[in-house]
């Protein structure tokens, strides 16, 4: 029985600590915050600030964990660097966690690969901003190199937008970086993930894209298989492959393009399951929680099988604690639909709570229905 150290305990936790469990692993979940999604349904919990050396230290020499599995950025990655050469074992590796922290990290690497990404420069104040805006042409979309689900991400349109852009970007940053990414704006006609699985045996295997559609720089719902150029595909397979190549070791990415008429741009990864993934839940044999558990694990994927699915979330309007749901019995009424309650204790204006999921024929269309059906209420 393997012993798993999870670091993040949200929704994406919570699903692989089932796969994971399902599999007859030991798994202590940690998150900032009691009550965590994944902690509810670990064997144990840890309640402490994952930024911090001291308690990230003391937890990984209390449990001593067989794998300490990353669920979220937002982490002292030197303190995996170095357990790492303690001989822990980090998935996938604790320099992808450590790069995919930063997005100039990682960036820098996919640019060193030869990967296709958007026009982009780094800027450490708003004067620097402007002028690298500037430089590229507007519009441009400016994030902080620091930070997820789109927080602190805005576009400038023209240059008055930018000191705005700063500010914006500044509040929304994590971590000690004051420092932001800013990139061409890509007129894409859609968007994937494709989420890439790196087997201890066996070769990288790749499920079938997951088309999405964000706003405010986070994922709103999502549809697999999403039909691309055969061209297209390879590409993207391609440059999957090289850049989670050279993050190395075992485990689920979810690797992010754009695609235009003519080409598919690498956007970012995530060493590990992805949110739009969740369509895979419903759509796929394995979900892309059983397919990290098995890769972590170094358990056989004879096959991955995807028949049509959707996804589509259920968002907070404002902040409160112990929410409760109405709309659920009127989701699940529909057949070919269900439904993912994350039982995250508070709320905040659009904080992801659940999920719904459809599938076969319409399914994006009736994934939204059953979405929108679904209310939080605090
Ligand atoms: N250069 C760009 N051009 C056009 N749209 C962009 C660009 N960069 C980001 N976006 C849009 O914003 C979304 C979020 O961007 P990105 O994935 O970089 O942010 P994130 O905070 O890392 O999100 P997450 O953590 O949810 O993956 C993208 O999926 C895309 O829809
Ligand atoms: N795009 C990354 C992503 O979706 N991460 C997921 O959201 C949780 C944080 O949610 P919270 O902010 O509501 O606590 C994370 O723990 C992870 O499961
Ligand atoms: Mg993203």
């Amino acid at each position: 029985m393997k012993k798993i150290l999870l670091l993040g305990s949200g929704e994406l936790g919570k699903e692989f600590v089932i796969s994971a469990k399902r599999l007859g692993c030991y798994v202590i979940a940690c998150d900032s915050y009691a009550g965590a999604p994944a902690m509810q349904v670990a064997d144990e919990f840890c309640v402490f600030s994952m930024l911090d050396e001291t308690p990230l230290r003391a937890a990984i020499a209390k449990y001593q964990p067989d794998l300490i599995v990353p669920e979220i950025e937002a982490i002292r990655t030197e303190v995996l660097l170095d357990v790492e050469k303690q001989g822990f074992e980090v998935i996938p590796s604790a320099r992808a966690a450590n790069l995919t922290m930063n997005r100039d990290r990682i960036r820098d690497v996919a640019v060193g690969l030869g990967v296709r990404t958007a026009k982009f420069s780094y800027a450490d104040s708003a004067a620097e901003l402007l002028a690298k805006a500037t430089d590229i042409g507007f519009p441009v979309v400016i994030k902080p190199v620091m930070s997820s689900s789109g927080k602190g991400q805005s576009v400038a349109k023209t240059a008055a937008d930018v000191q705005a852009s700063w500010d914006y970007a500044c509040a929304g940053m994590r971590g000690d970086r004051q420092k932001v990414i800013v990139e061409e704006f890509i007129h894409f006609e859609y968007e994937i993930t494709l989420l890439t699985v790196r087997q201890r045996k066996g070769p990288t295997l790749f499920c079938p894209p997951i088309g999405h559609v964000q706003e405010r720089g986070d994922y709103q719902y999502s549809w697999q298989p999403q039909g691309m150029k055969p061209e297209h595909l390879s590409a993207a397979q391609q440059m999957a492959e090289k850049v989670t190549t050279d993050l190395g070791g075992a485990g689920l990415f979810g690797v992010e393009f754009f695609v235009t008429k003519d080409e598919v741009i690498f956007s970012e990864l995530s060493p590990r399951p992805h949110d739009t993934g969740m369509v895979t839940l419903i759509s796929q044999n394995l979900s892309e929680f059983d397919l990290h558990a098995r890769a972590v694990l170094g358990l056989p994927i004879p096959s991955i099988e995807c028949s049509e699915g959707a996804s589509a979330v259920v968002l907070a309007d404002k902040e409160g604690s112990a929410p409760t749901y109405t709309g659920v019995e009127a989701a699940l009424s529909e057949p070919g639909v269900d439904v993912r309650i994350f039982g995250k204790p508070s709320t905040r204006p659009y904080r992801r709570m659940a999920v719904a999921l459809a599938k076969g024929l319409g399914a994006l269309q009736r994934a939204r229905e059953a979405a929108a059906k679904i209310k939080v209420v605090v």
